[in-house]
């Protein structure tokens, strides 16, 4: 990707991190998660409430990518967007009346738009992924040492969350969800059945904190087992896939699970997947292909 200037950059970068949020807020019906349809697991939570403090984070991720702009992966850029990211998610608890909407998608768009915005030629989204780990990897002092979820969930299951997917090179997207987005566009899927085959193929893999803690390591293999059971049966555009989704939904609803984790992912996977399809036309255009 090639920008005139930071400026450019933050704008542009901004704008597609709140669209994918948007467009995973949007997608319908998500089991267990926020959507137009129904607030799933979440009491605290709407569809509007989501829009919203996704509409407030575009200062967020435009400052993030400003900030990165011709920079090298060090400590310095790592505490400078972290102070960036914190700030964001205090704007979105004020937004949200203190409600957690996007606290996981915050870090890993947060990290991938730094990865985007410093690797300034091209479109290769495995480099951004590969940029945005390698920065998730310094140290950051500033780091508040205050009790998360996250944090309670790694000392009763062992389980590394949102940090360990990002320091590990986000093995998510590159080996599920980008995989996953070709593989179910090539067999001719309408663009929401891709999405929601994605996030569906996600939540068959990912040790995801948010179910965890709400619903200890027992809702976590109902889910991963059931997501599965999902893409063995056909998968979303399958009669059968269909019903095996609706009983994820079902069983996520029991539990008061939901996969937060894999939601922040498909996002992320949104992002990059316009960063793939636009084409650099001229020194000033940008299309989409
Ligand atoms: C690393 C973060 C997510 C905190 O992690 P922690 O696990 O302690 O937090 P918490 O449990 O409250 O939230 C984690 C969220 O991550 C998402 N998530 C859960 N499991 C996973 C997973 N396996 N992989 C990816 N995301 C996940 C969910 O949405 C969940 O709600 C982050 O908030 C943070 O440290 N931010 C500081 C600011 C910063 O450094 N920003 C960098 C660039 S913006
Ligand atoms: N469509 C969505 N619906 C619900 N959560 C989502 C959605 N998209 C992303 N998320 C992610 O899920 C996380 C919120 O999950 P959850 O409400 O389980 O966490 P919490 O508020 O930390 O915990 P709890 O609600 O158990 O107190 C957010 O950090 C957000 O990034």
């Amino acid at each position: 990707m090639t920008w005139n200037n930071a400026k450019e950059c933050g704008e542009v970068l901004g704008d597609w991190a709140v669209q994918a949020l948007i467009a995973e807020a949007e997608l319908a019906p998500k089991p267990g998660l926020v959507d137009p349809e129904d607030t799933g697991s979440h009491a605290d939570m709407t569809f509007d409430l989501l829009v919203a403090s996704a509409v407030s984070l575009r200062e967020t991720f435009g400052q993030i990518a400003k900030a990165s702009y011709f920079r090298e992966p060090d400590q310095q850029l790592r505490e400078e967007i972290a102070a960036i990211g914190r700030q964001g998610e205090k704007k979105m608890m004020h937004v949200t009346g203190g409600i957690n909407t996007h606290k996981g998608a915050i870090w890993v768009l947060g990290l991938l738009t730094s990865g985007a915005a410093l690797n300034q030629s091209g479109q290769d989204v495995k480099r951004m992924i590969q940029t945005a780990s390698e920065i998730a990897c310094y140290p950051d002092r500033f780091t508040p040492n205050l009790p998360t979820h996250g944090s309670s969930v790694f000392a009763r299951f062992g389980v590394k969350g949102a940090r360990g997917e990002a320091e590990s090179g986000f093995p998510h997207l590159t080996k599920v969800a980008l995989p996953k987005l070709v593989e179910a566009r090539r067999n001719g899927l309408s663009e929401s059945l891709v999405r929601l085959e994605t996030l569906v193929a996600l939540i068959a893999h990912l040790d995801d904190t948010c179910i965890l803690h709400r619903g200890g390591l027992a809702a976590l293999q109902m889910a991963k087992q059931k997501a599965n059971d999902v893409l063995e049966s056909g998968g979303v555009s399958a009669t059968e896939g269909w019903i095996k989704l609706e009983e994820l939904n079902q069983s996520l609803l029991e539990h008061n699970a939901s996969p937060g984790g894999s939601a922040d992912l498909l996002a992320a996977t949104l992002f990059l997947d316009q960063i793939q399809s636009v084409r650099y036309v001229d020194e000033k255009v940008f299309s989409t292909t």
